[in-house]
């Protein structure tokens, strides 16, 4: 399949305005290339259309403001109107967890890429950014040959994102490498030209195949995932015979074969990518015959969910067993800071379970309460960080925002009720901490009540 699309790319669409389309949408605009973001949610198309983004995401609000109102950037419902005027057409488009299941569901993938290629009715290139499992590039490619008007000369690549939420649009300006999958050079070629000016001399340029590139993104995620849960299980070991887990994290990532990156242990991860991905990853495999392989990862995502009930049993632990009533604070509802994204947070799921075992639960996160609230509505969401911890007869830091990480015992010591805190992101200093008379715990560290 061979494009005759222009090298020089001009108008570029982009299927899917979530925290991956809305992003990509502003930093090509960015890039100089007239945009229009297409997304099936008529609420998120007329909140960006007047500029406004709905989530939160660190500097992309002012450029989407300089691009909307400079005109480089529109955002629609309506597929056709990208259909005739983009040259290159990015597919966004999210891939959650199936329902009831742990492999991905492809509805919107496969029903964005099929729309779309009934609506093209000039020469383009279709790039797939969602995450997918090994083999659906070459899929949707037949997919596209079978959908598209006759007349009309489609290609398709691969071209996974890599960008972290809080970092996205440094990310994406300014990214550690660029894989691309492609059947040709002269696709290869119109990526190329489309992402000159974020590339300097020195960005690795990866141009592959298509299973190649799939396999790229889902193999990063399994590795920061599978690092996570390392430290972790390191965790539950000096929770038991003492020891000192940030220290051990400090000592191994000297090794730069190591690296201290993706080694604090704490609640774990959470969040829309890693969680999903490694299922997905270990039920695409599975569907290949080889369920062996990727097994590992089933330990992994064990490990990480154990954290998330240590934190809870912590919890109890300190609370005599019996949390019915009492008021717990529990700070950090996203799944990470300079976010607002509460998907598979691991801070989400210990405030309900408390709240599910009859603890009087008061939320504070800087970014996270709306979001959360639609979750769970029956908890108590507080504006303020004072409010939250009035009262309170425990503290869990289960985020670390910069306004927790910095918090002193004197910040809290005349609020709560009673002077105990589990750091669960391990970023507080015990010392401080039970100096001041805080009953002190924090994960990977052995707990004051054993
Ligand atoms: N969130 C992140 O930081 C990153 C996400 N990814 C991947 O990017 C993909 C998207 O993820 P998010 O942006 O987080 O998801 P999201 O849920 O925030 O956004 C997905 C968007 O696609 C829209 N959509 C669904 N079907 C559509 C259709 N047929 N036509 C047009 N729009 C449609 C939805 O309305 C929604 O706005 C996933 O595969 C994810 O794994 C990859 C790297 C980073
Ligand atoms: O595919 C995706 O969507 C993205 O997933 C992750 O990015 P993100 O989900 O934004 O967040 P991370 O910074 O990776 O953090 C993920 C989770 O791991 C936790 N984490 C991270 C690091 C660490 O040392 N310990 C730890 O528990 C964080 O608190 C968070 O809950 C990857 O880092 C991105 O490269 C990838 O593009």
């Amino acid at each position: 399949m061979m494009v005759r699309v222009s090298a020089t790319v001009e108008n570029v669409s982009v299927i899917g305005t979530g925290y991956l389309g809305a992003t990509h949408a502003a930093c090509m605009a960015e890039l100089g290339f007239n945009v229009v973001g297409v997304d099936i949610d008529p609420e998120k198309i007329t909140s960006l259309s007047a500029g406004d983004l709905p989530f939160h995401e660190p500097g992309l609000p002012e450029l989407i403001r300089k691009h909307v109102t400079g005109g480089k950037l529109r955002f629609t419902t309506n597929l056709d109107e990208v259909g005739a005027w983009a040259d290159v057409h990015f597919i966004a488009v999210g891939t959650p967890q199936v329902r009831g299941g742990t492999g991905a569901d492809m509805t919107y993938v496969d029903t964005a890429t099929t729309d779309l290629a009934r609506a093209i009715t000039k020469d383009a290139l279709i790039v797939g950014k969602s995450t997918v499992p090994v083999g659906t590039a070459a899929r949707l490619a037949d997919l596209i040959a079978e959908t598209k008007h006759p007349e009309v000369n489609l290609s398709l690549a691969w071209n996974p994102e890599f960008l972290r939420e809080g970092f996205a649009v440094e990310d994406t300006l300014t990214p550690d490498r660029l894989v691309i999958g492609t059947t040709n050079t002269h696709d290869e070629d119109t990526l190329r030209s489309v992402y000159a000016e974020a590339l300097d001399r020195d960005t690795p340029w990866i141009s592959t195949d298509y299973q190649t590139a799939e396999l790229v993104k889902v193999a990063a995620n399994a590795f920061l995932a599978t690092k996570i849960s390392f430290i972790n299980a390191f965790a539950e070991v000096t929770e038991t015979v003492g020891g000192d887990i940030t220290t051990l994290a400090d000592a191994i990532g000297h090794d730069t074969r190591i690296g201290r990156k993706f080694l604090n242990a704490g609640v774990g991860f959470g969040g829309g990518c890693l969680p999903k991905d490694i299922r997905a990853l270990q039920t695409r495999v599975a569907e290949l015959g080889l369920d062996h392989s990727m097994r590992f990862l089933d330990e992994v995502d064990q490990i990480n969910l154990r954290r998330r009930k240590k934190t809870v049993a912590l919890a109890f632990d300190t609370l005599d067993q019996d949390v019915i009533g009492k008021k717990i604070a529990v700070l950090g509802i996203t799944f990470k800071p300079l976010s607002d994204d509460v998907r598979d947070s691991p801070g989400l799921d210990v405030a309900a379970r408390l709240f599910n075992a009859g603890a009087d639960v008061a939320i504070y996160d800087p970014q996270g309460n709306h979001n959360a609230a639609k979750r769970y509505p029956r908890i108590t969401y507080n504006d303020t960080l004072n409010e939250a911890v009035t009262g309170a007869e425990l503290v869990i830091l289960t985020t670390e925002w910069d306004e927790f990480k910095t918090l002193t015992p004197e910040d809290l010591n005349h609020k709560v009720t009673t002077r105990r805190i589990i750091d669960a992101r391990n970023v507080l200093n015990p010392h401080h901490w039970e100096n001041a008379g805080w009953t002190f715990t924090q994960l990977g560290r052995q707990s004051p009540h054993d």
